[in-house]
């Protein structure tokens, strides 16, 4: 694979921009990779582990010359740092995102950027539990989507391109509008992520009265809730309130449902919980045969270092 851009930018040093540089290096996808995050910490921890060519103290200098700037921060932040960048920008640059949330992400950074850069909003469907610029492995984003959200008037080519270096990268890549994305995205991760939140703390507060069984016998599902559970704090509480309308719908009809299972199981209505299942099982069913599924934790696959 040959270098797609001459010079990357990649600000917020976390798990996904991590991966994304160790992702870029395996391939050889860029020139040079430049990086920037908020706190001073951060920074020397990826001066110390080797991520980045060169991480700047300043947003401004990082994205300065970049062919490619990649926002890899939390999506409430996502405008503040477009604002700090956007008179910094080369012109006919292309400014990408990575976050999980595109309605709340376009409305926030695109009336900040510059006519001559190119916004393309993406969002890959790949990630962990864990955060932190320790936390990247460069197989991240082997054979998971990545998908792409060009707003009104973004460049073929420039889209094109980008498509190409998440290719690079290991992704498949597929264009979608935005709003159709928060709402699949508030149906596949963000609506189980907060079930999740919720069933680990259903489950804290019993574990005080059982002297932590709940923790000592967990069986797989529930400690697949906890790993879920762990995820970072900040990132999942943005994605929520930048993802509300899609959210509470998803979560409104999950509790329609909830409802329902629920009365069927004090009526004793065995065929509508057998029937439910049956059904739930052919969906899992579909995942596989489609080659989605990945059973483990951080999707089947290990991580294997920078
Ligand atoms: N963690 C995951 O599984 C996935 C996350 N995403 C999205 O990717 C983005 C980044 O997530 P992670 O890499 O997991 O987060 P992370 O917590 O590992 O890294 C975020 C980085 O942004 C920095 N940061 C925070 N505020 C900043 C600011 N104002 N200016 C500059 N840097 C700032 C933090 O210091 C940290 O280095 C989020 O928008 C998230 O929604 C997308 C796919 C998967
Ligand atoms: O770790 C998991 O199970 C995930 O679901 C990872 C993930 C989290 C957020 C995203 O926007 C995309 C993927």
């Amino acid at each position: 694979m040959s270098v797609i851009y001459d010079r990357v930018a990649l600000i917020g040093l976390g798990l996904i921009a991590s991966s994304m540089f160790w992702a870029i290096k395996r391939k050889g996808l860029a020139g040079e990779v430049t990086g920037y995050a908020r706190s001073d910490a951060t920074r020397q921890t990826a001066r110390h582990i080797g991520l980045c060519d060169h991480v700047y103290d300043s947003a401004a200098d990082a994205v300065a010359g970049a062919d490619l700037v990649v926002l890899c921060v939390p999506v409430g932040v996502m405008g503040q740092v477009a604002a700090e960048i956007a008179p910094h920008l080369k012109q006919g640059a292309t400014v990408t995102d990575v976050g999980s949330v595109k309605r709340d992400v376009i409305d926030s950074v695109g009336p900040h950027l510059p006519e001559n850069v190119h916004f393309i909003p993406g969002h890959p469907l790949a990630g962990t539990e864990h955060s932190g610029p320790e936390s990247g492995f460069a197989e991240l984003f082997d054979q998971r989507w990545c998908l792409l959200v060009p707003v009104e008037g973004s460049d073929r080519a420039a889209v094109d391109r980008l498509c190409s270096f998440w290719e690079g990268i290991g992704s498949n890549v597929q264009e979608m509008e935005a709003d159709h994305h928060d709402l699949v995205l508030a149906v596949t991760s963000h609506a189980p992520h907060l079930i999740a939140y919720t069933m680990v703390g259903v489950a804290d507060d019993l574990s005080r009265v059982t002297d932590r069984e709940v923790i000592k016998y967990s069986a797989a599902g529930f400690r697949d809730f906890t790993r879920i559970a762990a995820s970072d704090p900040t990132m999942w509480r943005d994605v929520f309130l930048s993802n509300k309308d899609a959210t509470l719908e998803i979560l409104g009809r999950f509790t329609e449902e909830l409802f329902a299972l629920q009365r069927a199981i004090r009526t004793g209505d065995g065929d509508h919980l057998h029937e439910y299942f049956t059904r739930t099982r052919a969906i899992r069913r579909g995942i596989i045969e489609a080659g989605q599924d990945t059973d483990a934790p951080d999707f089947g696959r290990k991580k294997s270092g920078p």
